[in-house]
């Protein structure tokens, strides 16, 4: 493994733990900040299981080869190719060889092909270890209980536990905190029914009332044939009222003493009850990891100028020597020109990059021009086009492309790269949503964009932000925000949306002092 990854000379004394639980088959709960070799040191333990049933298979004492031993869930596409390159790459340098498809194989839903294409293979051949997402997986066995060989599951990974277990946060409003749970409840997402389709659905609802008797199939408790897999959960956020709902509602962990290993990386991650909820779990020192991550927050304004936002901090001496900004921010210090304004239109085709979109883009191109040494994210809200942002920032002359890391350009090629401090002559930005960054590990990253606030508030913007400083390494996360303005609802309704007072509550609930992004007012 160490040809494969130079730079991982040992497991840190939380993976080694991590490994040691999953090997024991014990039930797992892992909170450790972003970076720090979680979902590295649990496709180790994978491996090292698997290893271990081949043995017993050969020896006669294991579960048949023809059965799934691990189904590890990811939130989205990306995450699931990332897992499955790390294993291609270490697979390459394996004494014994086991053909690729015997060890892992994804299933996911994507525009390249029907699932049943993904399906197939996996039918033919049944890896040990299946990476998919709820979606894809629910969808299989929901058309066909066989689809999937799982007669020998024994471990079920959920990575990113809390984007894929929807959970009731505890609120002042105990009439809102109903609603929601009645919403959960009425419509699970996948990964409650497929976790409800593999360990059978809790037998009481969230009120303490039983369930129909279809749905009272706790077969985790009454299984007499078969264990229940191992269920190991893990995420840099883990809140206090997701963790009661997994432990005490969700009826998926095996209940009883030592049954289950809860890792922490800081000893305050398992808050008391009293302060649940509280700012504490919104720190950003105890999710983002890395030793040196500054936060900066540029507020564009209707004419185009770039602001820092109120409250920013000049960096300290130190951190402005080492600063890789070697010009001023030039971006629309004069009244946009008639060529400006042809661009603008000829760039948006269909109608739906407004000037303020425009002027945060070439903000973002000019900071990116002089700023980033090799290789930068853009992260947009959800419901922005992708390939139309990439089309102006192209024609901004930036080297732009959609995140997809199944291409070797727009992705793949910066996955499990060892050279962290490499420059590049034209540096790369890739450019995604919020739905496929979580868990996303791209080493020789320097700089996160974050255009205006996104959906999930602080939890999104730490798990954002942790896609630099990994591994203790240093970075960028620069939000740039449109100043206070009015929206149109679908209804006509009219409202104000102001992001930067959106941003300095955000900052102040993670403890962030924004720092001043240089040569900006
Ligand atoms: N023991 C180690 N020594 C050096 N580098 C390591 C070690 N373990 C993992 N790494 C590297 O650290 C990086 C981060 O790993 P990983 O993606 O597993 O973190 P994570 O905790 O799962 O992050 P996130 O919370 O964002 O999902 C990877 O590039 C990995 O190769």
């Amino acid at each position: 493994m160490q040809i494969a990854f130079p730079s991982v000379k040992q497991p840190t004394p939380v993976q080694r733990r991590l490994i040691h639980a999953v090997l024991s088959g014990k039930d797992v709960l892992l909170k450790d900040k972003t970076g720090s070799g979680k979902s590295f040191a649990l496709l180790i333990a994978l491996l090292s299981q698997m290893r271990g049933s081949t043995h017993n298979e050969r020896s006669g004492t294991g579960a048949k080869a023809s059965s799934i031993k691990s189904l590890l869930l990811v939130p989205h596409r990306d995450l699931a190719y990332q897992f499955f390159y790390w294993i291609e790459c270490i697979h390459r340098f394996m004494t014994l060889k086991q053909p690729l498809a015997s060890i892992a194989q994804i299933l996911v839903r994507d525009s390249s092909a029907p699932l049943r294409e993904h399906l197939a293979p996996i039918q033919q051949t049944p890896p040990q270890i299946v990476i998919g997402t709820p979606q894809a997986v629910l969808e299989a066995v929901e058309a066909d209980p066989h689809a999937l060989p799982l007669d020998g599951l024994s471990t079920v990974v959920v990575d990113e536990a809390d984007y894929l277990i929807e959970s009731v946060p505890t609120l002042r409003d105990k009439y809102a905190m109903k609603k929601m749970a009645k919403k959960i409840e009425r419509h699970p997402g996948p990964t409650r029914l497929l976790l409800n389709h593999i360990y059978g659905a809790p037998s009481e609802d969230s009120e303490g009332r039983p369930r129909t008797r279809e749905k009272q199939i706790d077969r985790r408790r009454s299984q007499t044939t078969r264990k229940a897999p191992q269920l190991v959960m893990m995420s840099a956020t883990l809140r206090n009222h997701l963790r009661r709902f997994l432990l005490a509602d969700s009826g998926w962990f095996t209940k009883g003493h030592g049954t289950l290993v809860k890792i922490t990386g800081d000893p305050s991650a398992y808050y008391p009850k009293e302060v649940e909820d509280s700012a504490i779990e919104d720190k950003a020192e105890s999710t983002v990891g890395g030793t040196d991550v500054k936060h900066h927050v540029l507020v564009i304004d209707s004419s185009g100028h770039a602001h820092n936002i109120e409250g920013a901090v000049s960096a300290s001496p130190e951190q402005a020597s080492t600063a890789l900004f070697k010009e001023p921010l030039k971006q629309s210090q004069t009244p946009e020109t008639p060529e400006d304004i042809a661009l603008r239109e000829a760039l948006d085709e269909g109608g739906i990059l407004d000037a303020s979109n425009y002027y945060a883009l070439e903000a973002v191109a000019v900071a990116f021009g002089v700023d980033v040494p090799k290789l930068a994210l853009l992260v947009l809200p959800s419901n922005a086009p992708v390939q139309q942002r990439v089309d102006v920032l192209r024609a901004f002359g930036i080297n732009a492309h959609p995140l997809d890391v199944i291409k070797d350009g727009n992705g793949r090629s910066h996955l499990m790269q060892q050279n962290f401090d490499a420059t590049d002559e034209n540096p790369t930005l890739l450019v995604s949503t919020l739905a496929s960054t979580r868990g996303l590990d791209l080493p020789q990253l320097s700089h996160v964009f974050i255009l205006g606030i996104l959906d999930g508030g602080v939890d999104s913007y730490l798990h954002v932000a942790g896609r630099v400083g990994r591994f203790g390494r240093g970075g960028k996360v620069i939000s740039v925000l449109s100043e206070r303005h009015e929206v149109v609802a679908k209804d006509g309704k009219v409202s104000a949306r102001d992001e930067p007072r959106m941003m300095a509550a955000m900052l102040e609930r993670m403890g962030i002092t924004a720092v001043k992004y240089e040569d900006v007012d």
